[in-house]
């Protein structure tokens, strides 16, 4: 069986026996404990001047392969393009997108780097995994230096309708760079008909359908390749096993007690503009308004550990919603009660499953989300006798699978409100019927089936070595 090499700008460290966090984490832990592989990507650090090789590390068959980098690289690289150009626009915000040609550069140099210094690491018959918006020219640059391994692609993000693409002074360069890749996975099916659109009315390429679920054969820039979605998921049946558990931790005594059975809505996210977090709290405000009943009765919790803060916009949103969870609080607050506990902090896994199992109310509600795995997290988190209800945001790629949740229009303030209370006060049997149908989702496509299928695909596509 041919090595995998997972490439990511964010490594985890990974210790054995102990369980991560992120679901990307535990897929590529997984896949590479079970084929033996490289994992490399950026160590987190950053350095005087970028080594001549990685830094290695062995767990089991994994060996972590990290690269330092200078603050000027990280500032063009992750802060600049990755994440002042390609994430906003990647999540339909045009408005904060800023396009500078030396941010671009900085991107470029970065891939250069990177594959440069993978390369005298791979062997012929290794396949090569790469991950996500940081890493787009990562394949090409490969190809630059001769490599002819297979090489897979995946966007953890959504992937924008060609219209928005276009704003991207380099959209045609980046396209072109994701068709040296062998095989590029999205989430959902809608991102990959965007990206189809593209190749067919701006790039003059060929589409062809490979059939249902299985994609298109993509022929551009003199390249062939496939392109397919493939919805990542979590490790349902592991995580469910958890929440049973969790009840008994420190933290739940302690959120019951201070809870005195009053109900619980629970958000938890990323502090990122796109999360949609003023909009919610704006709607759980309009509870509070619109049904008076749940002044005193209902805390929301909202869970918010600070994300890429170098960023001036992430900047910008933390004290939007300080000044926003401070206005609600000081409205409704009584001597005994405050509405919104708002927490710029991160949490364990446990203590999560935890959270989510006890909350009534499940509020995931992006502007735009590539996936979201806490809504998976969620529902796989309940107590299949008395389960809480999940209001998801129809621009979450969750949605697409979760369609028994309560799918809302996060820009619709009022209609969130509504079916809060309409979780609140939903039948037990309702609950069940919903919560059902999301499990059976979640067990059919979980993590393993994820990676399994994208690594089963790769295998079979392309390859010039
Ligand atoms: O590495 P950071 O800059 O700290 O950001 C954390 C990760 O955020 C993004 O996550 C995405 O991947 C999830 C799993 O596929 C998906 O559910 C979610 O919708 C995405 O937003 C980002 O894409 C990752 O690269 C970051 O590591
Ligand atoms: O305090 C926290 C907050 C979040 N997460 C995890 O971070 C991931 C967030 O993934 P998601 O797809 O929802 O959004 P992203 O942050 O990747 O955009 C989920 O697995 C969460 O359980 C966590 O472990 N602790």
């Amino acid at each position: 069986m041919s090595r995998l090499v997972a490439v990511s700008n964010r490594v985890a460290p990974v210790e054995e026996g102990k369980t991560q966090a992120g679901g990307l984490a535990v897929a590529i832990q997984e896949a590479l404990k079970r084929r033996g592989g490289i994992w490399f990507g950026w160590s987190g650090q950053t350095v005087d001047t970028p080594p001549d090789a990685p830094s290695l590390a062995q767990s089991g068959r994994i060996t972590f392969a990290t690269l330092g980098l200078t603050q000027r690289d990280l500032e063009e690289y992750y802060n600049g393009y990755a994440n002042s150009t390609l994430w906003p626009l990647f999540h339909y915000r045009l408005d904060l997108a800023q396009f500078s040609g030396r941010t671009y550069s900085g991107y470029q140099r970065v891939n250069s780097l990177f594959a440069s210094r993978l390369a005298p690491l791979l062997q012929p018959d290794d396949i090569v995994w790469v991950h996500d918006y940081h890493l787009i020219p990562f394949a090409e640059q490969l190809r630059s230096m001769g490599l002819g391994q297979r090489m897979g692609f995946f966007l953890h993000t959504p992937w924008p309708a060609a219209e928005i693409l276009v704003a991207l002074p380099a959209h045609e360069a980046l396209v072109r760079a994701l068709c040296a890749y062998d095989l590029v996975g999205f989430q959902t099916g809608s991102d990959l008909l965007s990206f189809a659109n593209y190749i067919r009315f701006e790039a003059q390429g060929e589409v062809e359908d490979l059939g249902p679920g299985q994609g298109c054969r993509i022929r551009a820039f003199g390249r062939t390749m496939v392109a397919r979605a493939f919805p990542i998921s979590i490790d349902t049946d592991v995580l469910a096993g958890i929440a049973t558990q969790a009840a008994d931790t420190v933290q739940m005594r302690r959120l019951k007690e201070s809870l005195v059975g009053r109900a619980l809505i629970i958000g938890v996210d990323r502090l990122d503009y796109s999360k949609g977090l003023p909009q919610r709290f704006e709607s759980f405000q309009a509870l509070l308004d619109a049904y008076p009943a749940n002044q005193g009765q209902v805390s929301f919790m909202q869970v918010a550990p600070p994300s890429r803060t170098d960023v001036a916009e992430y900047q910008a949103i933390r004290r939007e919603l300080e000044a926003l969870a401070g206005h609600i609080n000081g409205q409704f607050a009584e001597f005994d009660w405050v509405p919104i506990r708002y927490l710029n902090k991160s949490f364990s896994r446990k203590a999560l499953a935890g959270f989510y199992r006890h909350a009534r109310i499940g509020l995931v509600t992006p502007l735009r989300d590539g996936m979201n795995l806490v809504a998976k997290e969620y529902v796989a988190c309940q107590d299949p006798e008395d389960p809480g209800v999940l209001v998801l945001s129809r621009f979450a790629g969750a949605a697409k699978e979760l369609d028994a949740a309560l799918v809302v229009n996060p820009y619709d303030v009022r209609a969130v409100a509504e079916n809060m209370q309409r979780g609140l006060t939903m039948p037990l049997q309702e609950r069940r019927e919903r919560y059902e149908a999301m499990m059976k989702v979640l067990r059919e496509n979980d993590i393993t089936h994820w990676r399994e299928t994208y690594v089963d695909t790769l295998s079979q596509v392309g390859g010039t070595a």
